[in-house]
């Protein structure tokens, strides 16, 4: 597996998020992390913890009653060489930037297909109105490739979303995130409605993909274990707060936050001899080619 850099890809700083609410809830307070290009970044925490809100505000995506009350986005884009200060977008900045530098991917995100254009037609709409410059036989070649890539057969542009399985319309809109070839991208439980084995299997394109492609991805998921397997370093949040940002490695032998430890008590499968499991998954070995 290529070892992430220390350049940084995006840096989240201080961010606070209200819902303006009768009673306001600051869901995020004071949050941040640096991404490195490359690197995959676990967000982890129980339900409720601000998880969503932050990467939303990432990506800019709330509308009210949330309100970013401070902090700051910069993506340091890696093909222009500049700074870009996502809070300070206008609209149509934000439609440029989305998708194209930075994308992200849902759990539900396979219910947002629409259900009466093909998969190739919508992959095509996002090429056009994001690539101008591409002709139509490019476009075509691209959003194969793409379908490929997630191990989704290129004569699957011609069907409609009812025609494909859940694990399929999902491993479609990851090829949708990564149309555009962004720097980074933000997957929010990305595979959590799916099945073990479909997620395993997605979520080993998503490694294979990294280690290709170079971009950076913010991986958030309750499941701790998962986690520790994938990911290079794992952000906790509580309430709202990043209380432990460290290395996998690290996070699971050497936890300093209370709270840290707890969370990861509370999974049976990380009890025990915890020195046998980090990164050392069946995942983890097929990734780096040790098994078949
Ligand atoms: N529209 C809203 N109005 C008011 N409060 C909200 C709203 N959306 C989220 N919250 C609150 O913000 C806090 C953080 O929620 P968020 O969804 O970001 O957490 P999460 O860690 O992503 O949880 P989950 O893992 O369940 O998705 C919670 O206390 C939640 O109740």
């Amino acid at each position: 597996m290529n070892a992430p850099t220390r350049e940084v890809a995006l840096s989240v700083r201080d961010v606070t998020v209200v819902y303006e609410t009768e009673d306001p809830v600051t869901a995020v307070s004071s949050a941040g992390f640096d991404l490195h290009r490359g690197e995959i970044l676990g967000l982890a925490g129980e339900s409720g913890c601000g998880k969503t809100t932050l990467a939303y505000a990432v990506n800019r995506l709330h509308q009210p009653p949330a309100r970013i009350a401070s902090g700051s986005v910069v993506l340091h884009d890696a093909v222009t060489g500049t700074d870009v200060d996502v809070l300070a977008l206008g609209e149509e900045e934000l439609r440029a930037f989305r998708w194209s530098k930075l994308s992200m991917v849902f759990q539900g995100a396979m219910n947002a297909l629409n259900p009466v254009r093909s998969v190739g037609a919508q992959l095509d709409d996002t090429l056009r109105a994001h690539a101008p410059r591409l002709d139509r036989r490019a476009r075509r070649e691209r959003s194969a490739d793409v379908l490929t890539r997630v191990g989704v057969s290129p004569d699957r542009l011609r069907a409609y979303p009812h025609e494909l399985s859940g694990g399929m319309r999902q491993r479609v809109m990851i090829a949708m995130a990564m149309l555009l070839e962004p720097q980074v991208m933000i997957m929010d439980e990305p595979t959590t409605a799916l099945d073990v084995v479909v997620q395993r299997d997605i979520l080993r394109e998503i490694v294979r993909l990294r280690d290709e492609m170079q971009f950076a991805v913010v991986f958030i998921t309750h499941d701790l274990p998962l986690l520790l397997e994938i990911s290079d370093r794992i952000a906790v949040m509580r309430g709202g707060v990043v209380v432990e940002l460290d290395t996998a490695e690290n996070l699971y032998r050497h936890a300093t936050h209370p709270y840290t430890r707890k969370l990861l008590g509370s999974f049976p499968s990380l009890s025990g001899d915890r020195g046998a499991f980090i990164r050392s998954g069946e995942l983890d070995a097929e990734l780096s080619g040790e098994t078949a």
